[in-house]
């Protein structure tokens, strides 16, 4: 019998199909509550509110699967969970429409002063003066991230008559153009929008993305909505601009901590804010509860689940074959990503040589969970890498030939964007290890491991001498340094490790030298 703690408020109708599951006995309790034998559940169902962390998951040895019915899995400790075996998943698009339909009624809210005035009237005043807001018609509305979310504002702002700026720098120019909006910069949102909403993920780079820094270069009286993640809008930034009259108003629903206790936006009558309620429709919650449960009934009946976050897809025995393979698949997609920031619209992959032995679909699956990794909320893994490729509009590719240009084996990756193309070749070599050797028509040979920085230079005396001693000048250790160049003169390259990731100032400073084409900092 498989015991399945449902640790917090989750659709009981949604339940169903675990609860007509012989072999499950459902126990609906805290993961706190010392009537819980924690050590002897074997699956657990949570929303944002519990947190399961390593130290929850020593406590469950017996956990087999965390289901978290909703989309962001920041409240699991994936990693941890992975390296125990346990299986992750989620409930990615079943909330969608409740949390776009939120964000708008936050937007209509905040422009047309509801809450404000709901009370006075409640307080029995009779301001009609006090409350005047403005329309939403005509209005230029900023959106930053265009996911699943933000595609459904998009969709619904198109109808209130509204202008859409987007920026999503993976957007691709097909996408902007089915859905009817204007792709733009970060920069242009900031200075060209009305009314500024975040939808993407909360990541090490959306983390504060819109800080003072941002704010100072928007237009006075702009409105912001955060219906996201906490963090991405920097609170203390919003309460500077909010006091200092800079900023229309805000609508927030997220929090940098939840709950946020007291906090310096909510002594502002202008900003207006729900506990993070985004999700909470009898609709949405009944999506992501059905979802889950279906998710963990297939799970034990040992058929393969669809939105698992961390399961590799075949067996180990093969899988065991396949690794080294599929480790240097995932680095390639990783380093394509990272140097190839536009929105892709092609990945042509080809294998060659002893590699066409072995399941290259695995492989193309997890070259593309490297790919993804970073770019956007749901996590990538073997299961839903094609399907989330389709759902971006990325034309993937396989092609099998034998000329493994003088290796054993290459893994050949071209990303298509707009109007260039980047290439990279990777080779697996027995007893030696996983090596790039080609990077956008230079050949090279570097480990795909750790803090990299790619740069693209002409080929002048002084160029390597003049990086060098930014970065010495910097304290920043060189640990591993490869070149590469097709002839002399023209353009060249060279790929460095470092022992940590390079700061972004140093980064701006290597920017500024002369003679440099492009740079990447890569983290693997
Ligand atoms: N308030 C709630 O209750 C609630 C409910 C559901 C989801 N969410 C949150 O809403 C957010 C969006 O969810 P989604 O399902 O639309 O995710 P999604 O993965 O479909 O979309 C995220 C988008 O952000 C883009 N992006 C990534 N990094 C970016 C960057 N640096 N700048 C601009 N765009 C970037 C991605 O390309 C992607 O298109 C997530 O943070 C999610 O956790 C909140
Ligand atoms: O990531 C999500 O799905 C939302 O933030 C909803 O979270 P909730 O399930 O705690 O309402």
């Amino acid at each position: 019998m498989y015991r399945v703690l449902v640790a917090d408020a989750i659709n009981a109708e949604g339940l169903q199909p675990l609860l007509e599951y012989p072999d499950a006995v459902l126990i609906e309790k805290k993961v706190t509550d010392p009537d819980v034998a924690l050590e002897k559940i074997d699956a657990i169902l949570v929303r944002s509110a519990t947190t399961v962390t390593e130290e929850l998951l020593e406590k469950m040895p017996q956990l087999k699967i965390i289901a978290r019915a909703g989309v962001g899995v920041d409240n699991i400790d994936v990693a941890a969970a992975t390296k125990r075996g346990i299986v992750v998943v989620n409930a990615p698009d079943g909330n969608t429409i409740s949390t776009a339909e939120h964000t708008f009624a936050m937007m209509a809210a905040l422009m047309r002063n509801i809450p404000q005035a709901h009370g006075s009237v409640k307080n029995l005043e009779w301001k009609r003066n006090s409350f005047v807001g403005q329309e939403l018609y005509g209005k230029a509305l900023g959106i930053v991230g265009l996911g699943r979310i933000g595609s459904e504002i998009a969709k619904r702002a198109k109808v209130f008559g509204m202008n859409v700026l987007v920026f999503d720098p993976f957007l691709t120019k097909e996408r902007a153009k089915n859905l009817n909006v204007q792709s733009c910069t970060l920069d242009q949102i900031l200075e060209q929008a009305d009314i500024i909403t975040v939808h993407t993920p909360l990541t090490a780079e959306t983390k504060g993305l819109i800080n003072a820094e941002a704010i100072k270069k928007t237009k006075k009286g702009v409105f912001f909505l955060n219906c996201a993640r906490g963090g991405i809008l920097d609170e203390q930034a919003l309460a500077t601009y909010i006091g200092n009259g800079h900023i229309g108003g805000a609508a927030i629903d997220v929090f940098e901590v939840e709950p946020p206790g007291e906090h310096p936006l909510f002594k502002y009558d202008n900003v207006i804010v729900t506990p993070h309620l985004g999700a909470s429709t009898k609709e949405a919650q009944l999506n992501v509860a059905t979802q889950v449960a279906k998710e963990v009934r297939t799970y034990f009946e040992d058929k393969p689940v669809s939105n698992s976050i961390n399961l590799p897809a075949i067996s180990t025995d093969i899988y065991e074959k396949i690794r080294p393979f599929h480790n240097l698949s995932k680095q390639i997609g990783a380093i394509l990503s990272q140097c190839v920031k536009e929105g892709v619209h092609e990945l042509s992959i080809n294998y060659a040589g002893s590699v066409t032995e072995l399941e290259t679909s695995y492989l193309t699956k997890a070259l593309l969970s490297g790919f993804f990794k970073n770019r956007i909320d749901v996590h990538v893994n073997e299961v839903n890498a094609l399907l989330t490729a389709k759902e971006r509009a990325i034309t993937v590719g396989e092609k099998i030939s034998t000329n493994a240009f003088g290796y054993a084996n290459s893994i050949t990756v071209t990303a298509k964007v707009e109007d260039r193309q980047f290439t990279i070749r990777g080779t697996y070599i027995d007893h030696y290890g996983p090596r790039i050797v080609f990077m956008n028509g230079f050949n090279i040979d570097f480990l795909p491991e750790g803090n990299l920085l790619y740069v693209q230079h002409m080929d002048r005396p002084g160029v390597i001498g003049r990086v060098g001693k930014i970065l010495g000048d910097q304290s920043i250790n060189i640990a591993t340094m490869q070149v590469g160049r097709k002839r002399a003169g023209g353009e060249a390259i060279m790929v460095l490790s470092f022992d940590k990731s390079l700061d972004d100032a140093s980064l701006d400073l290597l920017q500024k030298l002369d003679d440099i084409v492009l740079l990447n900092r890569i983290h693997l």
